[in-house]
């Protein structure tokens, strides 16, 4: 007979709904509004909604889009949503937590008021492997990410690198009172989208990233100095010349395109001993 452990009993069941956080649903018809129409929607257009909540984004999107997938991980939203879908039969809603869904195999853009929480793990998916057919997206971000993934200087290896292969815009401000409950802070709409032609190849970009993080290390040193582990005195001449690097200029201040050019000279003519590994 098998002994009774006292720790073979059904896991207690938490009787309440979940707290999802996040659930900041937008009211202001004027921003919402202005976040569809911050990217280029037209009906062969799929469009990937992440945290759809009740719908103020989902209809109005499915107005414009061929089609629209809405994720929600909220079982009561998404039993409403499921409702309100039935009169858009191009409307797909699924439940789920969006890090462990499957991209959309065809070509699609993203309309998203996301739960800021997941802000770094969204992008992660959209624009790394998972995200190869990705085109473009309109976000609202909280607004200190939004400024972080926009401005000029940047001292993250993984923007840098998500930069290399897409744009990055900060379009507007969304005051905290556009949503309802507010968040804590204002959030901000970006725009994201590909790259026509990336600055360095999507294959490279492991490459890429070890190259910012070593180069990184000390952003207020000359990069001239942190360039001489990796490149010889009359490589760095060469490249500090084609690259229009200055001697005295800081890592912080390189920008995008200095950045590329720096990595390119570096795969072309050092020997791959020299370069830096992730
Ligand atoms: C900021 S609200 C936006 C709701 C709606 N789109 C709007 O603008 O009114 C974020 C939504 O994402 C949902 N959510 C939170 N975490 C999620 C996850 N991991 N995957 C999918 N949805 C999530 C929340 O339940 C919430 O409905």
């Amino acid at each position: 007979m098998r002994k009774k452990n006292k720790y073979n009993k059904a896991t207690p069941q938490p009787k309440s709904k979940p707290n999802f956080t996040g659930q900041h649903l937008l009211h202001h018809p004027r921003t919402i509004k202005q976040l569809i129409g911050t990217i280029h929607v037209q009906p062969d257009v799929t469009v990937l909604e992440i945290g759809a909540g009740t719908g103020r984004l989902t209809f109005p999107i499915a107005e414009r889009a061929g089609k629209v997938i809405a994720i929600e991980i909220d079982e009561e939203f998404v039993k409403s949503l499921r409702i309100k879908a039935e009169a858009y039969p191009h409307v797909t809603i699924m439940q789920g937590d969006i890090r462990g869904l499957r991209l959309p195999s065809e070509p699609f853009c993203v309309i998203a008021n996301i739960p800021f929480s997941i802000t770094t793990a969204i992008l992660d998916k959209l624009l790394g492997v998972e995200g190869k057919s990705f085109q473009r997206a309109a976000l609202i971000l909280e607004r200190g990410a939004a400024r972080r993934f926009t401005q000029r200087a940047q001292l993250d290896p993984r923007l840098l690198m998500w930069r290399m292969h897409y744009l990055f815009e900060m379009k507007t401000i969304v005051p905290r009172t556009h949503f309802a409950p507010p968040p804590s802070v204002d959030a901000a709409i970006v725009r994201i989208a590909r790259r026509g032609h990336p600055l360095v190849p999507f294959k490279e970009g492991r490459r890429f990233t070890a190259f910012a993080v070593y180069m990184l290390h000390e952003p207020k040193l000359a990069a001239a100095h942190a360039l001489k582990g990796i490149f010889t005195p009359a490589q760095l001449r060469a490249v500090l010349q084609h690259t229009g690097v200055d001697r005295e200029q800081t890592v912080a201040s390189l920008s995008l395109e200095q950045w590329a050019a720096l990595f390119l000279a570096m795969l072309r003519h050092v020997a791959p001993y020299r370069w830096p590994r992730g």
